[in-house]
């Protein structure tokens, strides 16, 4: 069993936050809650877990953390189906293997190893049969991320995953862009997606998603970058070129996973064979001093998911994680949470979970949000947007304190 537990139980460092969401079934007693933040410092609704609170961050770092305008560049579309999604979906298709008891679920999302969790994760695929699931996922993933003040996200979906169950390519295609667009128009969250090769599916997949993000009759507005995704063991990088290079010529930008859960020769092919701009995880680069020199240089940002990385087992212990080694080295860092319900986090618990890690206090944390906003493929005057927001906020809340 992983020291990392879902969204249900204990938090990563095993202080034991409990899952906090105000629509999960079973929130926190009011008495268990965290004691209220400075008044007057944020206003709108209650972040979606507040419950994640790292005793080692002061509490008033959490509550800045939870207003802080944010931009999210790594997180999977059906790994972010919160309980309260998973529970919808699996009423819709009650012969589902994945339970819709919240107790149970602790279990479900507790992963030996990172071969389980992709068979937990596949299983949560399952849920997702008909266009109005897609759309039911998207629009609530997006009101998720508005509730930790996200203002946009690279989403990364794989199509591949639902065509192949069934699912209409064009009836796919329309059911993310009207989440997409109905969620920008209800939430103001801007998104935008990355489309992922499933690795381990083989070259089928990724000729699959090159076809779907590459036919201008079918890709859609919001995709902005082709990724590569799954289990890197046995699955090597390099023979992915030719569908990389499809997207590229077709205006994606590059965005594998590498070096997650295999070494940095892993992220040298990705830099080299599928053109990265930036890296999933590259947490494996720590251990090589000329490629965090070649990341820096290059600025290459990498997408660091902390508790991701404890919860699959590629990193023993936070206090392990290198992130550290990074910043120190220059890399741009920018911080993410990969499948935040079934690593037991969120994005502001990744946020505070760097801010413990790396020393930060809020000029430092406000930055670290800015690197997201720099690493996004977004354009000039939307980055330009999210950073004055940053500002202002983060001005206020220091003329506050
Ligand atoms: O959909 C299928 O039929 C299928 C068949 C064979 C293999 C696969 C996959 O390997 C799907 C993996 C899927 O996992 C996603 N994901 C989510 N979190 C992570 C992560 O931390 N590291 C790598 N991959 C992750 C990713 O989007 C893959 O496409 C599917
Ligand atoms: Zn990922």
């Amino acid at each position: 069993m992983s020291n990392v537990r879902s969204c249900y139980g204990p938090s990563p460092s095993g202080s034991g936050p409990a899952y906090d969401d105000p629509e999960s079934p079973i929130s926190r007693s009011p008495a268990s809650r965290p004691a209220s933040r400075a008044p007057g410092r944020r206003s709108g609704e209650e972040p979606l877990t507040e419950h994640l609170v790292d005793p080692d961050v002061p509490r008033d770092l959490h509550a800045f953390i939870a207003g802080l305008p944010k931009a999210e560049l790594h997180v999977h579309h059906v790994g972010s189906a919160s309980p309260r999604i998973v529970s919808e979906l699996a009423a819709r298709h009650p012969d589902s293997m994945v339970p819709t008891d919240p107790e149970a679920l602790v279990d479900y999302f507790t992963f030996t190893d990172f071969a389980h969790f992709i068979q937990v994760y596949l299983s949560v695929v399952d849920l997702i049969r008909t266009p109005e699931d897609v759309r039911l996922l998207t629009y609530e993933v997006a009101r998720d991320m508005a509730r930790q003040q996200v203002r946009y996200a690279e989403l990364t979906i794989t199509p591949y995953s639902s065509t192949r169950r069934g699912i209409d390519e064009r009836a796919f295609m329309d059911a993310i862009e009207d989440a997409r667009k109905t969620a920008e128009a209800d939430f103001g969250t801007v998104l935008r997606w990355c489309f992922d090769i499933p690795g381990e599916a083989g070259l089928e997949s990724a000729e699959e998603t090159a076809r779907l993000a590459t036919d201008d009759r079918l890709r859609p507005e919001g995709l902005v970058s082709f990724g590569l995704g799954g289990p890197e063991i046995g699955v090597a990088r390099p023979q992915f070129k030719p569908y990389f290079d499809r997207a590229i010529a077709a205006g994606l930008h590059s965005v594998p996973h590498a070096g997650e859960t295999t070494g940095p020769q892993t992220v040298w092919d990705a830099l080299t064979h599928l053109r990265a701009e930036r890296i999933g995880h590259g947490t494996s680069s720590a251990q090589d001093p000329k490629l965090l020199a070649h990341l820096a240089e290059r600025r290459i940002p990498l997408e660091v998911c902390p508790t991701s990385n404890i919860a699959t087992r590629a990193v023993r212990t936070l206090d392990e994680h290198p992130i550290k080694e990074f910043t120190r080295a220059g890399v741009l860092v920018t911080i993410n949470s990969d499948d935040p319900p079934m690593f037991g986090t969120d994005l502001n618990n990744e946020y505070a979970v760097a801010a413990r890690l790396l020393g930060l206090d809020e000029r430092g944390l406000a930055d670290l949000a800015k690197n997201a906003v720099e690493a996004a493929f977004l354009d000039e005057p939307g980055k330009a947007r999210i950073r004055d927001e940053i500002d202002t906020y983060t001005s206020s809340w220091l003329a506050a304190s």
